[in-house]
């Protein structure tokens, strides 16, 4: 079996917060992706994508079905699935070399060999030039790519992204997406990612999921058969969009009907 392959198999997950009622965030959930795969997550809020983006990472546990990885169940996180926040998390008093470097020095990585790791890592994001600043010097879109390269340090077969993109601005997200399509080239991991955004959506992946509201369920799969990079203007990048916008509206509406119920 190739690195990085994921199976999901009838994953459920019912949270149960103390003094309040449960809450059934997803629901028989099976998916399986290949290594290198783009898949996004798409759905309408609450629906239960960020839930089960950290079943995967192993952050917690399913309350049914399973989750494997190369063939062995996901029960803690894991080098080998990196994982990125809206915002980029960044230790705000360690320098960006620092931060990019932090998981190799748990892992006893060399002093020498983690800082030329780090500052390949960091030419490849872009950030060369930015080793020494501290989070709080660099924009937005810096600092997500810099959680970008601390995540690939790691060198992960699978990298999941929660809606990493969603506090930056139209211009910085678009030129995002164009570097991640770059890294995920390079790094050959297979990502997954969660967005609100139908352009997002089609813009990046291979397969996206479309969740119904909640419990999350997967409504269904839709493959985009178009070659990257995909430009708004081709007519079929319409027809994507058609269609998602329709998806997600019957299940906004069905949400907004079942609570009114
Ligand atoms: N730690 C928790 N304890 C209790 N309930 C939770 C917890 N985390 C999430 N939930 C509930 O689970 C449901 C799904 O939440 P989740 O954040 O996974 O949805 P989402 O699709 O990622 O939403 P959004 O797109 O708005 O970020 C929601 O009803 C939420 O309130």
């Amino acid at each position: 079996m190739s690195r990085g392959t994921l199976s999901l198999k009838s994953v459920g997950k019912t949270w149960t917060p103390e003094g309040r009622a449960p809450v059934e965030a997803v629901r028989d959930f099976s998916l399986d992706v290949a290594p290198g795969e783009f898949v996004i997550f798409l759905g309408p809020s609450g629906c239960g994508k960020s839930t089960l983006l950290y079943m995967i990472a192993g952050l917690e546990s399913v309350s049914s079905g399973t989750i494997e990885q190369d063939g062995l169940a996901v029960t803690e996180p894991s080098a080998e699935r990196g994982l990125i926040f809206q915002e980029a998390g960044l230790f705000p008093w360690l320098t960006i070399a620092d931060n990019v470097g932090f998981g190799l020095s748990i892992q006893g990585e060399a002093p020498v060999r983690r800082r030329e790791a780090v500052a390949q890592l960091l030419r490849q994001v872009g950030l060369g030039d930015m080793m020494d600043k501290k989070p709080d010097e660099l924009s937005g879109g810096m600092r997500q790519r810099a959680a970008c390269a601390r995540a690939l340090a790691m060198r992960p077969d699978i990298l999941m992204m929660d809606e990493p993109f969603a506090a930056l601005d139209v211009q910085t997200r678009a030129k995002m997406q164009d570097f991640l399509l770059q890294i995920w080239r390079d790094s050959g991991a297979s990502i997954i990612l969660v967005t609100h955004s139908i352009d997002e959506a089609i813009a990046l992946a291979d397969r996206v999921v479309v969740f119904t509201a909640r419990p999350g369920r997967i409504k269904t799969i839709v493959p985009i058969d178009l070659p990257r990079p995909r430009p708004s203007r081709d007519p079929r990048y319409h027809q994507y969009r058609d269609l998602f916008t329709d998806l997600l509206a019957a299940e906004v509406d069905r949400a907004f009907a079942e609570q009114e119920a």
